[in-house]
């Protein structure tokens, strides 16, 4: 059988869990090189691999690897994006949220012959709002929960003084589209963004995001009223224990991903 290469660029809670299993062994898929923002850490996170993948500057990802797969803080996205777009890679972005002010990338991808496929990632029921989006759809929302940790830090949290640490109910601290919930919460709402592409659009998706010191997981709830259907899904995520903004359910996805893209057999659309 064939086999794809893939870089990974960031071995944190979701890279790293990759990285891992691509190295125990995917039919059809080697690790070919990883970037990292240190390389000695790389190291020591990879010792017990079997096959240990090269480690390389992200601009020189594209001549190891056919699938890129990005995992990094968002501030990255971009120099990720266009070495694996401009290079006529297979992009894979967890932070897909970044996306969303940077459509002119998938323009650019048309004329390289680059794909970039969002994964689900921590959201669930994509492949429905896929459907659905083929015919009439009326309204798709998204609620979010999460533990006050898992959003403390957000951006527009700052800028409004919203202390999430100390609040003893749960509060609705964003409510608006997903262009805008991507652009306040970059580490929190990828989900948003992946909702909206998959559905009706950054500006016609709503978003509620709750700070909630009652719930121990990151809880998504999608809504979506079409003329096919009407969709009411939820998962709750296990904060995973490196990164509790990031469920646990996100590395697990990509890599279910990343198997989509090379099986024979492949369930889901
Ligand atoms: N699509 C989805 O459903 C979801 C998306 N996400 C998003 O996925 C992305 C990754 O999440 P997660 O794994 O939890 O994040 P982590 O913070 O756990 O990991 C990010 C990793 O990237 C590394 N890094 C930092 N700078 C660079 C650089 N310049 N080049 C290469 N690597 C770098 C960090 O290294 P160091 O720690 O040494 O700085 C760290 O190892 C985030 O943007 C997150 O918001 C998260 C959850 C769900
Ligand atoms: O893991 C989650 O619950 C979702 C998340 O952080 C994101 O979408 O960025």
């Amino acid at each position: 059988m064939e086999s794809y290469t893939v870089g990974i660029v960031g071995l944190g809670a979701i890279g790293l869990k990759l990285a891992r299993a691509l190295d125990e062994g995917v039919p059809g898929l080697k690790l070919a090189a990883v970037a990292v923002r240190d390389a000695e850490k790389a190291r020591q996170a990879m010792k017990g691999f079997r096959d240990r993948p090269l480690i390389l500057d992200i601009a020189k990802l594209p001549r190891e690897c056919d699938i890129i797969v990005e995992c990094a803080p968002a501030a990255v996205f971009e120099e990720v994006a266009t070495a694996a777009i401009e290079a006529g890679c297979v992009f894979v972005p967890s932070s897909c949220g970044q996306l969303l002010p940077r459509m002119h990338l998938v323009e650019r991808a048309r004329e390289t012959g680059a794909r970039i496929i969002v994964p689900t990632g921590a959201l669930l029921g994509l492949d429905a709002v896929r459907a659905a989006a083929e015919g009439e759809v009326e309204s798709v929302t998204i609620e979010t929960r999460k533990p006050p940790r898992g959003l403390a830090g957000a951006p527009y949290l700052e800028r409004n003084g919203i202390d999430v640490t100390t609040i003893a109910q749960a509060k609705r601290v964003f409510a608006g589209n997903a262009f805008d919930a991507a652009a306040g919460f970059p580490a929190n709402v990828n989900v948003a963004a992946a909702l909206a592409m998959a559905g009706i659009g950054p500006e016609r998706t709503t978003v509620e995001i709750w700070a909630d010191p009652g719930v121990t997981r990151n809880t998504h709830t999608i809504r979506v009223e079409a003329d096919s259907a009407r969709l009411t899904m939820t998962i709750e995520n296990v904060p995973s224990d490196e990164n509790p903004r990031t469920g646990r359910i996100t590395a697990l996805s990509l890599l279910a991903c990343l198997r989509g893209l090379v099986s024979t057999l492949k369930v889901g659309s």
